[in-house]
């Protein structure tokens, strides 16, 4: 599966992004040379997906060390940059703490000059990156656990290796209960509209020889009353103190629908999506995206009548009593999901 779509190239003192808008209809490069650069592809969504945004973001720091050289008051130009990185997209928290993190590495060091600054910057970023890998590949062992050979699991969005550093979440899942000789089918909802399961997460599935069909959105109940979903697995974008889930977008709807069929549902997300200062779902920001992605699904023609108003809220909420489980590097936490966050973060 999937692990080089974000890469750091020395020579070109650049960040490539392999350019998610274009797949799977051609693979394109996006070079990263300044914070303009990064911030355009995160909210483009050049490259998306929580965790690939947290690592998205440390790299964007560093490049940030790079753009201030020369300047007299350095400090302030840099925390300047970080503040607009680290606002580029609402709802992800992995954003903030990808920030944080660096921020933090960088007060550990406050008197270093900014060349060593940016090194350290350069090798905690590199280091984010194959965390995360690992992070997942421990999430989906845990995961796989829960996946039974034969099963159909149903996805939505994309929360494969696309949406990481590498393996995914909710399909790292997936791709473990395959290492573990389970023979896993899975059903990736389309996503509209910006089709991240129909054209990322089938891709990458695709790729792996895992078996995958794509529903339409719509489908979800029709196919749940037809028996043709055994679970559910999804990422996750910010999960609140409570355990509400915030995601792509129908993922609410999807696990209304579980519930009302008794099919399981269940999140993949690692400790970095958990945001311990967010009470509830109630608090997490939504993000408003163009018009433009609904009316011009394919980038092309207008598919809504000119000066219709459009809905485009990237992300909802579910509420934790909906969620099974929550596949953590950690292990898998059981309601209730209060004590149970507290518990894994040791407080
Ligand atoms: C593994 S996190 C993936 C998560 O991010 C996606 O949102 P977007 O494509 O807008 O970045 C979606 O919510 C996925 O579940």
């Amino acid at each position: 599966m999937m692990n080089d779509h974000i890469r750091f190239d020395a020579d070109q003192d650049a960040l490539l992004l392999l350019d998610q808008r274009y797949l799977p209809l051609r693979e394109e490069w996006f070079a990263c040379r300044n914070t303009d650069d990064v911030i355009y592809a995160l909210q483009t969504m050049v490259v998306r997906g929580a965790p690939a945004i947290g690592v998205t973001a440390a790299f964007g720091c560093y490049l940030a060390s790079r753009e201030v050289r020369g300047k007299t008051d350095w400090r302030i130009a840099l925390k300047e940059l970080l503040e607009l990185i680290r606002t580029a997209r609402p709802t992800a928290v992995n954003l903030r703490w990808a920030v944080e993190r660096m921020e933090a590495l960088w007060r550990a060091n406050e008197v270093v000059e900014l060349d060593h600054l940016a090194s350290l910057w350069l090798d905690e970023a590199k280091r984010m990156q194959l965390e995360d890998e690992a992070i997942n590949r421990a999430m989906g062992r845990h995961g796989a656990e829960l996946l039974s050979d034969g099963d159909r699991v149903m996805t939505h969005c994309n929360a494969g290796a696309l949406a990481t550093a590498g393996f995914g979440t909710a399909v790292g899942v997936i791709y473990a209960a395959v290492e573990q000789g389970k023979r896993i089918s899975v059903v990736a909802n389309e996503t509209r509209p910006f089709l991240q399961g129909a054209r990322l997460t089938a891709y990458e599935l695709h790729r792996s020889g895992v078996e995958v069909t794509v529903a339409c959105d719509n489908a979800t109940g029709l196919l749940m009353k037809k028996g043709l979903v055994d679970k559910v697995v999804v990422g996750a974008d910010r999960i609140a103190a409570n355990g509400d889930v915030a995601n792509k977008i129908g993922t609410y709807s999807v696990a209304l629908l579980a519930k009302a069929h008794g099919v399981p549902f269940y999140v993949a997300a690692p400790m970095s999506t958990f945001d311990l200062d967010c009470p509830d779902g109630a608090h997490i920001p939504i993000e408003e995206r163009p018009a433009r992605e609904v009316t011009h699904p394919t980038g092309e023609s207008q598919i809504t009548p000119l000066g219709v108003q459009v809905y485009n809220f990237a992300f909802d909420v579910t509420p934790a009593e909906l969620v099974a489980g929550i596949v953590t590097e950690k292990g898998v936490l059981r309601p209730p999901y209060t004590e149970a966050i507290q518990r894994m973060f040791g407080k």
